[in-house]
């Protein structure tokens, strides 16, 4: 099976598909084709109000229900989205352009991931109690009301899940903007969770641009906002939200470091240099695209990794054959390529790639460039496309100094055989999620987030249930009440 491309209708509120076709037509691209698929509308006044309200109201049932009630919706709808990974696999990459080889493997099953582990943990979300003599406190972990998600356009399906999952288990409400630019699988995971059983409304979604998530984290009766997207954009949603003392999850970009030892597997600092560079044509925020490579192994490591891009097979994304698929819009092809231009007016070198490819449809090849310094626009600006920038270091001290020295901190990662010196790097790396030989991987156990300029919070692991839920600390007398007068 297969769904249409085209939705129902653009948005999916209080347990149904709506639309108002007044709002600004957004286009979907075939990647591929360079072709409208669909179409959807931004959301109007009249659908962001109708979007809070619904959220509103049902947040109130879905708190009401128990922990163990409201993980069994969780938990059905990621069995679900286990049962039809195949359309939702197919869906998103109509939505991105990323391989159907990846999607399979990546998106709704992540997605189900969070589903269930969320779902789980939904029905031990406790207070505390505190003995004071006789008197106590005990403590009540509360939802905080109606929640907001805005998404960026990579991974869709995952983000939809990422912060739905951990708001509905904590009894929260959550309206879901997806990116314009990818607008189709959010709905599904709406849908889902409403045939899971979810209350209408609980799950609600809502399309367009920054001025419709701007209305969103603006009104009132919105309590929080998380956010997946670039720096600039975190700057502005982080500012309106403390407007209103709203809380907040910034995931936002990177522009991470990969050390490469002389000590390192070769072949396995080249597969994790591929993982940080090339999935996903390169558009992942954690992407370590600051390969710093110590100089006793560069020459063996850059003959690899050339070798090992022979392999690179672009094409239709839905063919599954297929590894290496477009960028997401002409937009983004558009911005990676100036990048390109830089690094070559710059002084790297180019050692492969740095072309179109294909005579529709937005591909860039995977572009590696060699002797890259510091000082470099391609090794100081997230780039959010398949270009990695290679850097010769000397020494660890060196190194972990030049790898700090960003105001990004998302990610960061080590391989070397020494796992004294792996530990020591990753306590100096100044990043929220490292790696230590391998790269890119996220389950939904593990924290995942930044520091400095890449993000506040933490999404997936317990972690993300602090950032989803408020304590509040309630004293019990058991005596009579003193008073000075
Ligand atoms: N840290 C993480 O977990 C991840 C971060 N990203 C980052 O996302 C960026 C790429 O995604 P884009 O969609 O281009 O990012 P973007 O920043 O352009 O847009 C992100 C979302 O914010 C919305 N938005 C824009 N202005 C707004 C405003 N004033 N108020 C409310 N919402 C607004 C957009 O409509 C979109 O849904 C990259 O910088 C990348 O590093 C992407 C994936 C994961």
């Amino acid at each position: 099976m297969r769904y249409p491309v085209q939705p129902t209708a653009s948005h999916f509120i209080d347990g149904q598909y709506v639309d108002d076709t007044d709002g600004t037509p957004i286009p979907v691209i075939c990647q591929m084709s360079e072709k409208v698929i669909a179409t959807v509308h931004a959301a109007t006044p009249a659908i962001v109000e109708m979007a809070i309200a619904s959220a509103k109201r049902a947040q109130v049932e879905w708190a009401a229900m128990t922990g163990t009630e409201r993980g069994r919706v969780l938990r059905r709808a990621a069995d679900i989205m286990r049962a039809r990974n195949h359309e939702l696999s197919v869906l998103e990459t109509e939505d991105t352009g990323k391989p159907l080889q990846e999607t399979l493997v990546a998106d709704a099953t992540s997605g189900a991931d969070a589903l269930e582990y969320f779902g789980g943990l939904a029905a031990s979300l406790t207070g505390e109690h505190i003995q004071l003599g006789d008197d106590f406190v005990y403590t009540r972990r509360e939802p905080l009301g109606v929640c907001v998600g805005i998404g960026a356009w990579n991974y869709p399906t995952q983000i939809a899940c990422w912060k739905g999952a951990p708001a509905l288990a904590c009894g929260n409400a959550m309206i879901f903007k997806p990116s314009e630019t990818t607008p189709l699988c959010a709905l599904k995971v709406a849908e889902i969770l409403h045939e899971a059983g979810g209350p209408a409304g609980i799950y609600n979604v809502v399309q367009g641009m920054g001025e419709v998530g701007n209305a969103l984290i603006t009104d009132p009766r919105v309590d929080k906002v998380s956010l997946t997207g670039s720096v600039p954009t975190g700057q502005k949603v982080y500012a309106a939200a403390a407007a209103g003392i709203r809380h907040v999850t910034m995931e936002l970009g990177g522009k991470s470091p990969l050390v490469i030892f002389d000590d390192a597997d070769v072949e396995n600092a080249v597969s994790g240099a591929i993982l940080g560079n090339f999935y996903s044509s390169g558009q992942v925020c954690s992407n370590g695209t600051r390969v710093f490579v110590q100089k006793g192994i560069k020459a063996a490591f850059l003959k690899r990794l050339t070798e090992r891009l022979a392999g690179v097979k672009m094409g239709d994304p839905l063919d599954e054959t297929v590894n290496f698929g477009p960028m997401v819009s002409a937009r983004q092809r558009d911005i990676v390529e100036g990048f390109i231009e830089k690094g070559i007016a710059e002084g790297a070198t180019l050692v492969t790639g740095g072309k179109r490819a294909g005579d529709t449809g937005f591909f860039l090849e995977p572009t590696v460039f060699a002797d890259v310094t510091d000082d470099m626009t391609i090794a100081r600006d997230e780039i959010f496309g398949p270009v990695m920038s290679v850097l010769d270091f000397d020494t660890e001290d060196e190194v972990l100094a030049r790898a700090n020295a960003t105001e990004f901190g998302l990610a960061a990662g080590v391989f070397t055989a020494d796992l004294t010196r792996a530990h020591r790097m990753v306590a100096g790396f100044e990043a929220g999620t490292c790696y230590i030989n391998t790269y890119n991987l996220a389950p939904v156990e593990a924290p995942f987030g930044g520091s400095k300029k890449s993000g506040v919070g933490r999404e997936n692991s317990k972690a993300a249930i602090e950032h989803y839920s408020q304590l509040k600390g309630v004293y019990v007398a058991m005596g009579d009440v003193e008073a000075p007068f």
